[in-house]
């Protein structure tokens, strides 16, 4: 019998999840989608071949909801579905912040909750989902959240104490290096290159630090000491690095961003 899977709030990260779910072999067929603009839900019926559904419907219908809406979004969605969803349904969270008591309280009791922070790159299958369970959450409903999230890249079971930091690290991850990558390539433009050589020469060194650190199996420092030549160009890059406090403030980043997440916890804010 094949199973149902609905995303609710088909924005950004469902839709990355939704494409990448199809590419990994779901039939379009055993997938629904909510939307709150008609013309959002048409578009990804168009896109993908799945069903646009209510929310209640999904609800009634799905053998799992994956609730994709904005934090902000989450009580007015639970407050529409809680009368619909039958006791048993696994319900997994996309959202940051908020706890899996948010969901077990305004749910049938007994309700099997799972907490997962995904990332843009499941948009080329290079996600990194970390997943928890709520209390009534059992090691299937926590392999069938793999199952479906491993469909978009990696996974990883943490407490869901050490959700908000993972939200900072790998859930707001992608931003940092894009944001890096900017302003590599703004000094770039200082330097003298034009923008698509500078913007090309950076991507590509990016791609290549990336791979390294995820296949070479070494430490980064030794990936960096390898580039840092004595008394050469790299060193003296390091030390303005150094000197402008990069590093206090990398941390002093992902401190706030956890920070956020925590705040987010209430879903109204
Ligand atoms: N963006 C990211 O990098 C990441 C985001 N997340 C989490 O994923 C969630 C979604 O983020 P993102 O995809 O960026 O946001 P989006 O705004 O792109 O997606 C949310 C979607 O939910 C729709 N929506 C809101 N309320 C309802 C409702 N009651 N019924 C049906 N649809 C509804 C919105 O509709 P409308 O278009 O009309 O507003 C929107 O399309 C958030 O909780 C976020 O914390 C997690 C990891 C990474
Ligand atoms: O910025 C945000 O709140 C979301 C959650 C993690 C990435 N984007």
């Amino acid at each position: 019998m094949s199973q149902k899977v609905a995303v609710l709030g088909t924005g950004k990260i469902g839709e990355a999840l939704l494409s990448g779910m199809i590419r990994a072999g779901w039939a379009p067929a055993d997938l629904l989608v909510t939307a709150r603009r008609p013309e959002r839900a048409e578009e990804l019926r168009g896109r993908y071949g799945v069903t646009p559904v209510t929310n209640p419907e999904a609800a009634k219908t799905a053998d799992t909801l994956i609730l994709t809406v904005k934090p902000q979004d989450m009580g007015t969605l639970l407050d529409e579905l809680a009368p619909h969803v039958p006791a048993g349904r696994l319900v997994i969270s996309g959202a940051a912040g908020i706890p899996t008591a948010f969901f077990e309280e305004r749910l049938t009791a007994g309700t099997p909750v799972v907490r997962v922070m995904t990332n843009t790159p499941a948009l080329v299958d290079e996600a990194m989902s970390v997943i928890s369970a709520g209390t009534h959450a059992t090691a299937a409903h926590l392999a069938h959240a793999e199952e479906i999230f491993g469909a978009v890249g990696k996974t990883l079971r943490v407490p869901e104490s050490q959700q908000d930091a993972c939200t900072a690290l790998s859930g707001s991850g992608p931003a940092y290096f894009f944001y890096l990558v900017e302003a590599m390539t703004d000094a770039g433009i200082l330097l003298g290159l034009p923008r698509d050589k500078a913007h090309e020469l950076i991507v590509q060194s990016a791609i290549g630090a990336a791979v390294m650190l995820r296949d070479s199996g070494e430490h980064p420092v030794k990936l960096r000491e390898n580039v840092t030549s004595p008394a050469g160009t790299t060193i003296n890059a390091i030390r303005e690095l150094e000197n402008h406090g990069v590093r206090a403030a990398l941390i002093a980043a992902l401190e706030a961003a956890r920070d956020r997440s925590r705040e987010l916890a209430s879903g109204n804010n």
